[in-house]
């Protein structure tokens, strides 16, 4: 990397952090410089004052759960188009999923998806590394030279695909005992869900679509804790979807098994009964689930039982999305609105506190992917001399999401044309902003005055 140049210095005046007691706060040198009672900094000519009285600072976002397509399938987003999107929804670093083509699953293609993550500038790129050779579920894939790597995975999943061999689940666990790594699974039972394209309920036998249980999650939920709880490694469940997923986590940690778990923000506020319409932009995976379902993992999510809330951003080209239910691909983005879905179904609903939610969405996820110390730290507290890793949040503003309007290169989002709560006004990484007064700020610009 090149030496830092000098940097713009930022004096946020009156600002909130954690939505607790004001103070202002001087961000120099990448760091939090001085953090001090409302009213009592003042600039000395050469600091951007950013006047922060209706804003909350949370540390910057940290996602463990991002597509961003790049390699293969540029056409849907790249690493650049992609983490601009998660600056601008207020992220610092994001874990870059392993289904791309070719599959991250050696040393080489993990180190150069986080090289270009690093030149692109807009947020920190972790890349996850495959379980198994190809995503193919059968040979494990060289997790130790991944770990090795300049890239230093600790994160390693088949997400798109379940690992579903009970053996090479154990191996994957034992082997990244060694670094600290964690396995992160998609749940779901390939043989019970064969053909599906929806939950599996009322909804899909009115509507005629075949249906995928939520035992075929919980199976293979119910499996792994017990798995990891023989080996003795850490397991983490992407996008949890089901009560009864729930229940099982909260049975797993009880009895102090190793194991962590994801939401994500559709999964908090969507039903299948948005499968009604046929429109692919609701077509996921897992699918949405039924409003008992919702409330479940919002229950989850407010007692701790779910560590996180991960944003499982899948964009997809107009292609693979403009087409029939069945022809249509699963995913939906969700870096752009994923604070203001927390906000609306946590904050705003008197479940969650600010600082709540810069645990779920900063903190526990940073620590789950062993990113809070090292060159790079992130998730940290907001303290003086921490890298100065913000997200300034407007809670009060209201906005329609409009996707052709994102930074993503991809449209399948499914808020468009919603009214969503809060709104990302700044996003700084190590001190550098990446967003200013909502819009993304082209970190080629960083030398001189970033605007
Ligand atoms: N969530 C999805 O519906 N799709 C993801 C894969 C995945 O997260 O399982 C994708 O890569 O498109
Ligand atoms: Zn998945
Ligand atoms: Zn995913």
């Amino acid at each position: 990397m090149s030496a830092a140049p000098s940097q713009v210095r930022y004096l946020l005046r009156n600002v909130a952090p954690l939505g607790a007691d004001r103070v202002d706060m001087l961000l120099a040198g990448g760091v939090i410089e001085a953090f001090a009672p409302a009213g009592t900094l003042w600039s000395d000519g050469d600091v951007v004052v950013i006047e922060a009285a209706a804003l909350i600072a949370l540390p910057g976002l940290v996602d463990l759960h991002t597509h961003l397509r790049e390699p293969g399938r540029e056409d849907a987003e790249t690493i650049y188009s992609g983490t601009r999107a998660a600056a601008v929804g207020g992220f610092t670093a994001v874990h870059a999923m392993a289904n791309t083509t070719p599959v991250q699953d050696t040393a080489g293609v993990v180190e150069q998806v986080w090289r270009i993550g690093t030149e692109a500038g807009w947020a920190d790129v972790h890349p996850v590394g495959a379980v198994s050779v190809g995503l193919e579920g059968t040979h494990l894939a060289e997790l130790g030279a991944m770990a090795d790597s300049a890239a230093q995975v600790r994160v390693f999943s088949d997400d798109g695909k379940c690992v579903w061999d009970p053996i090479l689940m154990r191996r994957a666990l034992e082997y990244v005992k060694a670094f600290d790594g964690v396995i992160a699974q998609h749940a779901q039972e390939p043989r019970l869900t064969e053909g599906a394209q929806m939950n599996e309920g009322v909804v899909s036998a009115e509507i005629g679509l075949a249906g995928w249980p939520a035992v075929a999650e919980e199976a293979i939920i119910a499996r792994d804790v017990l798995l990891a709880e023989h080996v003795g490694s850490r397991l983490h469940v992407c996008h949890l979807s089901t009560a009864g997923s729930v229940d099982l986590i909260r049975w797993a940690k009880a009895r102090g098994i190793s194991v962590t778990a994801e939401v994500t923000p559709h999964h908090l506020i969507l039903t299948d009964e948005l499968a009604r319409g046929y429109d692919p932009l609701f077509k996921v995976n897992p699918p949405l689930r039924t409003a008992a379902d919702v409330e479940a993992v919002r229950e989850g999510l407010a007692d701790g039982t779910i560590d996180i809330v991960a944003t499982d951003h899948a964009p997809h080209t107009r292609e693979d999305k403009d087409c029939e239910w069945s022809a249509a691909a699963f995913g939906m983005t969700g870096l752009e609105t994923a604070l203001s879905v927390v906000q609306q179904t946590m904050v705003d609903s008197g479940r969650m506190t600010w600082a709540d939610v810069a645990r779920v969405l900063s903190t526990a996820p940073a620590q789950i992917g062993r990113i809070t110390d090292g060159p790079r730290p992130q998730g940290r507290p907001l303290e003086v001399g921490e890298p100065a890793n913000i997200v300034l949040v407007d809670p009060a503003a209201v906005r329609v999401v409009v996707p052709a309007e994102q930074a993503t290169a991809s449209g399948n989002s499914p808020f468009g044309g919603r009214e969503l709560p809060g709104q990302v006004v700044a996003t700084f990484l190590r001190g550098r902003a990446t967003v200013l007064d909502g819009v993304p700020v082209d970190p080629a610009a960083r030398h001189g005055d970033a605007r």
